[in-house]
């Protein structure tokens, strides 16, 4: 059966903002306080969502979360009425107020790792929502987001929905976007290429020093087994330290592949020989492509404010590949001269096409943290929720639900503003009825 990539990027919520939460990643600590626009950044990804479906692709959109988290904030022990709550989080501990206010979970290559039915032992599309527990700002997310994706991909007969793995930094998960998959093609078994920074039992084991490792080995092989998935198709690889201290939080920063090719920095993996040979080895016969880019072509540096690797591979109806890079990869001499040659040599990959997704960038998102990918076959898409699809109708409705309820301009003072709160959640309530996705939100379930 023809079975192929669909992918589901994260709808940006109404409280859209900069708080400079992330330790360890440069453009979110970089532009903290900066006034943002919810409005600009939900529309910035509802184009590229429909420029993908306009390439062939499925395409779908997953919803963002309930922020301002009041729920989080009374467990936190903020109490009186909703206004009450938010002012005296924002006078005593606005850190704690900001976090509850992110709209993070737009970033779905976070949302959690996906196996597809050809790999895993009982025939289904496997999901383990991410634990986020480096950020507490994301650790936040995973009931939401598993309550999401059960509405999303929604008929058990295909999909299989697992909880996040415990909440101990031994277990530290970070999702699809430290997991690559490498096939011959989307319906047969592939290699499931698992990247984690730091072994979370040992502590001899090498580390970064200076910015945290946010993916564990053990959490890594706990998914793996959740999912079924055979040792013969499964390698796990450390990321390089050197690079996480370098602002490189997640390996879709530095590495990011796509049926038989993998495009990765020369230096994003330890022991990188090895694991290109065991990668080989366990995808067997056919053409596999390791596209290993100098240090000499792209500074790592270049490579992490340009977001090289934070790319979309798409294979297209045709076959053929390209490249969904944001426009900072056009503005960065050194990285658009790579590109330009990247093309004319003899890969898959012979076109880039350049998106403007400047307010998810700038807190360290690009196209490829944007999106959640999911391989599947015609069969298995039609057991998913259909309202979720993306295509010039719930593009344009989409759209004016943002053009209806978002603003244009939010500073983090305005984040204690209980009309922000209102407008979020009737705007939420709404999105449930457009999306069919019944009562996700801790609001509508109370
Ligand atoms: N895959 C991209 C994730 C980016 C995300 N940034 C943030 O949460 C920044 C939020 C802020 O600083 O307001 C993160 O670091 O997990």
């Amino acid at each position: 059966m023809h079975a192929f990539e669909a992918n589901f990027d994260g709808l940006v919520g109404p409280t859209h903002n900069y708080a400079g939460l992330s330790f360890g990643n440069v453009a979110s600590q970089s532009n903290a306080q900066a006034v943002s626009n919810p409005k600009a950044a939900a529309l910035q990804g509802l184009d590229k969502m429909l420029s993908v479906r306009q390439l062939g692709l499925v395409q779908g959109v997953l919803a963002p979360q309930q922020r301002p988290d009041i729920p989080t904030l009374r467990q936190l022990g903020f109490g009186g009425n909703d206004a009450n709550v938010l002012q005296k989080a924002y006078e005593t501990a606005p850190h704690l107020l900001m976090a509850c206010c992110s709209a993070s979970s737009m970033w779905t290559a976070n949302a959690a790792t996906v196996s597809p039915s050809a790999d895993s032992a009982d025939g289904k599309v496997h999901f383990t929502p991410a634990n986020l527990v480096n950020k507490f700002h994301r650790a936040i997310e995973h009931g939401v987001t598993g309550r999401i994706l059960k509405a999303t991909f929604a008929d058990p007969r295909h999909f299989a929905h697992h909880d996040a793995l415990p909440a101990h930094e031994m277990f530290g998960d970070e999702g699809a976007a430290n997991h690559t998959r490498l096939c011959r093609d989307y319906g047969q078994a592939g290699v499931q290429l698992f990247v984690y920074g730091q072994h979370g039992s040992d502590p001899s084991a090498p580390k970064p020093s200076r910015y945290p490792a946010r993916q564990t080995l053990e959490a890594s092989q706990a998914v793996a087994r959740l999912h079924q998935l055979d040792e013969g198709n499964t390698v796990f690889v450390q990321q390089n330290p050197d690079v996480i201290d370098q602002g490189v939080f997640h390996n879709d920063v530095i590495a990011v592949g796509n049926q038989n090719v993998l495009f990765y920095h020369e230096q994003a993996f330890l022991d990188t020989q090895a694991k290109l040979e065991e990668i080989r080895h366990k995808f067997g016969d056919g053409e596999l492509h390791f596209i290993k880019v100098p240090t000499e072509s792209v500074s790592l540096e270049n490579a992490v404010r340009s977001y090289l690797f934070n790319t979309q591979i798409l294979t297209l109806p045709s076959g053929e590949m390209v490249i969904i890079a944001p426009t900072e990869c056009q503005e960065n001499p050194q990285v658009s001269a790579y590109l330009e040659s990247l093309v004319t040599r003899n890969t898959p990959i012979t076109k880039v096409h350049f998106f403007n997704v400047k307010q998810s960038m700038q807190n360290g998102g690009g196209p490829a943290c944007l999106r959640l990918r999911v391989a599947m076959n015609e069969q298995e898409l039609a057991g998913v929720n259909a309202a979720t699809l993306i295509d010039q109708s719930s593009h344009a409705s989409l759209s004016a639900w943002v053009n209806k309820h978002y603003r244009d301009r939010l500073t983090l003072d305005d984040l204690r503003d209980t009309a922000l709160l209102n407008e979020s959640l009737t705007a939420l309530d709404e999105l449930t009825q457009l999306l069919n996705l019944g009562s996700v939100y801790p609001f509508q379930r109370d």
